[in-house]
C-alpha cells in the first residue's frame, strides 16, 4: 500500500533547501539498512537547485558516497557536456564535487548516452534509451529491468509533465523501463525518459514542483486527473509518494 504525503514550503529556496537536508537524510537512512542505494536525479530548476543546496549542505560529508548509485530520470538528447543536459547541469550543481571530494565513484554516475555516446554509439533517442535500459538492468536485482530506486526525485512542468513523459503522448503507455522521445513540448525535442513502469519501480517518489503555474496541474494530479492530461497523476512510489511544493505550487491544492 502506497502512502501520499503532500508538503508545503513558503518558497522555492525553501523548497530546494529543504528537499536537498531530506535527500542527504533519506540516503542515509537507506544506506544503514542496505547497500548500494539507488537515487534517480532530476532535471529543471528545482531539481538543479536542490542538488545545489546538497553541495552547500555540512550532512554532504555523513553520507558514504561510494555505496551511492546515480540516475537520471530523463535527459536532453544532446551532445556530453552539453549545457542543456540535465547531466552536464548536475555535475556542475553536485556530482563533480562528490566525485572529487567525497568518495563517489565517477562509474556511479549513469548518465544517459547522447548522441555519438557509449559503447553502442548510440544515433537516436531510442538507441539510447535501449543502451540506458540495459544499464538499469545490469544493476537491478536477476529478473528485474530496474534497480528498487531509493529515492526517484522528478520535477513537474506547467503542463503536468515528468521526467519527459508529455501530456497525450506516446511515452506515456511506452512499454519497457526507458522510452525515446520526439516532439517535445519542452524543447529540445528529442529526449529519453524512464517510462512509468520503471518510476512506480521506486520505493519512493518524490514531486518537487514550484511556482504559480503549476498550482492547476499539481491541484488536477493530486486530485486523480486523467494521466493523459496531467502525466504527474501516475508518478507514484511502490511505498511512499511525496508531493514537495512551495505555496504557489499548492495555492490550488484542497
Ligand atoms: O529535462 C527536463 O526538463 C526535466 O527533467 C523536466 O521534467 C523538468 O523537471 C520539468 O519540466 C520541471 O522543470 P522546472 O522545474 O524548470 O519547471
Amino acid at each position: 500500500m502506497s502512502t501520499r504525503l503532500v508538503v508545503v514550503h513558503p518558497d522555492a529556496g525553501v523548497l530546494a533547501a529543504a528537499t536537498a537536508a531530506r535527500l542527504l537524510t533519506r540516503v542515509l537512512d537507506a544506506q544503514s539498512v542496505h547497500s548500494p542505494v539507488h537515487v534517480v536525479l532530476t532535471g529543471g530548476t528545482v531539481g538543479i537547485r536542490t542538488l545545489a543546496e546538497v553541495a552547500a549542505s555540512p550532512l554532504r560529508t555523513a553520507v558514504d558516497w561510494s555505496g551511492v548509485h546515480l540516475w537520471w530520470g530523463d535527459e536532453r538528447f544532446l551532445p556530453a557536456g552539453d549545457p542543456d543536459r540535465n547531466e552536464t547541469q548536475a555535475r556542475e550543481a553536485l556530482l563533480d564535487l562528490l566525485v572529487a571530494e567525497h568518495g563517489l565513484p565517477a562509474a556511479n554516475v549513469h548518465a544517459v548516452p547522447g548522441p555519438g555516446e557509449g559503447p553502442a554509439d548510440v544515433t537516436t533517442p531510442e538507441e539510447s534509451a535501449a543502451a540506458y535500459a540495459r544499464t538499469l538492468a545490469a544493476h537491478a536485482v536477476p529478473g528485474e529491468p530496474v534497480p528498487a530506486f531509493d529515492v526517484l526525485m522528478l520535477g513537474m512542468g506547467p503542463d503536468g509533465h515528468v521526467a519527459s513523459l508529455f501530456p497525450h503522448h506516446a511515452g506515456l503507455e511506452a512499454p519497457g523501463s526507458t522510452a525515446g522521445v520526439h516532439g517535445s513540448p519542452k524543447p529540445p525535442s528529442e529526449r529519453v525518459t524512464l517510462t512509468f513502469a520503471a518510476i512506480g519501480a521506486a520505493q519512493e517518489v518524490w514531486i518537487v514542483a514550484a511556482g504559480a503555474e503549476k498550482a492547476a496541474q499539481a491541484a488536477a494530479a493530486l486530485s486523480g486527473g486523467p494521466v493523459t492530461q496531467v502525466p504527474a497523476v501516475r508518478a507514484v512510489g511502490h511505498r511512499r509518494t511525496l508531493w514537495l511544493l512551495d505555496a504557489a505550487a499548492a495555492s490550488e491544492h484542497r
